[in-house]
């Protein structure tokens, strides 16, 4: 047995297996080098490099070298072995960050028909955010052959957008999808967009209605805020679809597919997956295979030599490219979307293209290895603080936030809906400010009316769980407060990112207890986000008459 140096750690390697590598050396010695460098450095392997250590220690203390005529390849000691990006995640299309000086004239972007622009015209949009003037034309590139793969076989890439919360990802999927099935004849769910929450689903349907209006186009919601039924109903009537876009929570949507209640997507086109991230989390529900096993349906039946067919991707043949068939492409946006290529994998992506923000230095290249964190970008008019607190004087703080600072409207978010419901409780009690609690404590219908409460301005402080965190669209917040810091840097980006939307300007505070401050600022810094600065609060404004 011989002891390998691999830098600082050792590892035994018996006596058989030199033979077996001096044999791989003659004809592999690739195959070689990969063994020991998964040997080295896999974390999964530390446990079986500590059991060599200790179970033979006499052969720890020979420090023995290879045998003469034995070399070990891959120069270990001085090279560590990073993971690489594939090109497409490390050379991204970069969009612009600067929201306010990148603006582009809606008539700019051609392939938007008029009635759609004079739609966008009526709702106060006269120039596209740097996202929506980069995704809408490739999104649009990407279907102008029709619905259909054309001859060749051309199948359009998937897409990818990384861009911050509030820079308007919504739009730049809704306008390229309504635009491209006005021109359609017969009316299919051709578009599917899956999203993690009711609200969230609810806040996307909104958007769609408003844009296929007076259109052709239909929209349907499956997210559980009507029966099962009427969301049944609403699919189709005497086997004739009467939706052309679904917009779905997980749940809800494979109740849908499991029960066959007359949803069909052997005609989908789209499939936009939102809060992508955090739709990977919950892949283990597999909703995703669900979604593709009936979008390829047609193709596994008797149906199979119907010219119509649709078949799941696999090798190009000349006959593969002869029949049309239509495209299932996906669109996938995120402010927090992974780098992980291990965990985009699972999505399947064909030929995927990237579009993130995320500035240069921070993403990696080809070249350079992945750093040990994710980064990502945060919207431009946030400006970060974090205020360092004991765990007694937390409530006296945000009084002072809304009665002394006045900064309301203020969003506060704890890491329970125990701690938000004793919070609302000890405020309420305090009296003289409008507070109001937002979590899953409350039923859906109560959760819409105090959001609705909160954006008219009729609740100074909505303390919320992280169930506010993603997403949410509310106008006019000035304020976050973390009043629990959050755990995770997702979570903390979303969070924050309910204020400075749509290029506007926003604070955001986080209390941090000493303890957490050197962990909470480390996390933040290495996220990628510009700076956050201390704020002190003077002991003595706290006992001062808060009324
Ligand atoms: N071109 C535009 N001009 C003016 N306002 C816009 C434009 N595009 C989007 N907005 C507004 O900006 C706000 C944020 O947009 P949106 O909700 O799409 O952001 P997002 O990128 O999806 O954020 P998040 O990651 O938090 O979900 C919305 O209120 C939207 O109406």
């Amino acid at each position: 047995d011989v002891n390998v140096n691999h830098g600082d750690k050792k590892r035994v390697i018996p006596a058989l297996d030199l033979h077996c590598m001096s044999w791989i050396l003659g004809s592999s010695a690739e195959g070689v080098s990969g063994a020991l460098v998964s040997g080295g450095d896999g974390p999964e392997d530390t446990g079986g490099q500590e059991e060599a250590e200790k179970d033979s220690p006499e052969q720890n203390s020979q420090k023995t070298s290879a045998p003469t005529g034995f070399t070990v390849l891959g120069g270990f000691e001085s090279k560590p072995v990073h993971r690489v990006l594939p090109q497409w995640l490390a050379e991204p299309d970069v969009i612009h960050r600067d929201i306010k000086n990148n603006l582009v004239p809606i008539s700019n972007i051609s392939g938007i028909s008029a009635q759609l622009l004079k739609k966008l015209q009526n709702n106060g949009i006269l120039h596209f955010f740097p996202v929506q003037a980069e995704v809408i034309p490739a999104i649009l590139e990407s279907a102008q052959q029709g619905l259909l793969i054309g001859r060749g076989g051309y199948k359009p890439r998937d897409i990818c957008v990384s861009a911050p919360t509030g820079s308007g990802k919504t739009l730049s999927f809704v306008i390229p999808v309504i635009q491209v099935l006005m021109e359609r004849v017969v009316c299919e769910v051709r578009a599917l967009a899956v999203l993690p929450t009711k609200e969230l689903a609810q806040q996307v349907y909104k958007v769609f209605t408003s844009y296929a209006e007076g259109t052709t186009v239909k929209v349907v919601m499956l997210a559980g805020q009507k029966s099962f039924a009427a969301e049944q109903a609403s699919l189709s009537e005497h086997r004739r679809s009467l939706a052309d876009i679904v917009v779905a929570t997980p749940g809800r949507l494979v109740d849908h597919i499991n029960k066959n209640s007359g949803l069909c997507l052997e005609q989908l086109r789209f499939l936009i997956i939102d809060e992508a991230d955090r739709m990977i989390d919950s892949m283990h529900q597999s909703w995703l295979s669900q979604v593709v096993k009936v979008v390829y349906r047609s193709g596994s039946g008797s149906e199979t030599t119907s010219i119509f067919r649709r078949t799941e991707p696999a090798h190009i043949t000349a006959a593969s490219l002869s029949p049309p068939q239509v495209p299932l492409q996906k669109l996938l946006f995120s402010a927090t979307l992974t780098q992980n290529p291990e965990k985009l994998q699972q999505l399947g992506l064909h030929q995927p293209r990237l579009f993130s923000s995320v500035h240069s230095q921070s993403s990696t290249t080809a070249a350079a290895p992945t750093t040990k964190q994710d980064r990502f970008d945060f919207p431009q008019g946030l400006t970060e603080y974090y205020v360092p607190c004991t765990l007694s004087n937390k409530p006296l703080l945000i009084l002072h936030f809304i009665l002394r600072m006045k900064l309301s409207p203020v969003l506060c978010f704890t890491n329970s809906r125990e701690n938000a419901h004793r919070l609302y409780l000890l405020l309420e009690l305090f009296g003289g400010i409008q507070v109001a609690e937002f979590s899953s404590r409350l039923s859906p219908g109560e959760r819409k009316k105090t959001l609705k409460g909160f954006e008219q301005g009729k609740i100074q402080l909505l303390i919320s769980t992280d169930a506010a965190a993603r997403g949410i669209d509310i106008n006019g917040v000035k304020c976050v407060v973390n009043y629990d810091a959050p755990q995770y840097i997702r979570t903390y980006i979303h969070r924050v990112g309910r204020t400075a939307r749509a290029g506007k300007a926003g604070l955001a505070f986080t209390f941090l207890l000493s303890v957490q401050e050197k962990n909470f600022l480390q996390m933040v810094v290495e996220a990628g986000s510009p700076g956050i600065q201390k704020q002190m609060v003077k002991p003595e404004n706290l006992k001062k008459k808060l009324h």
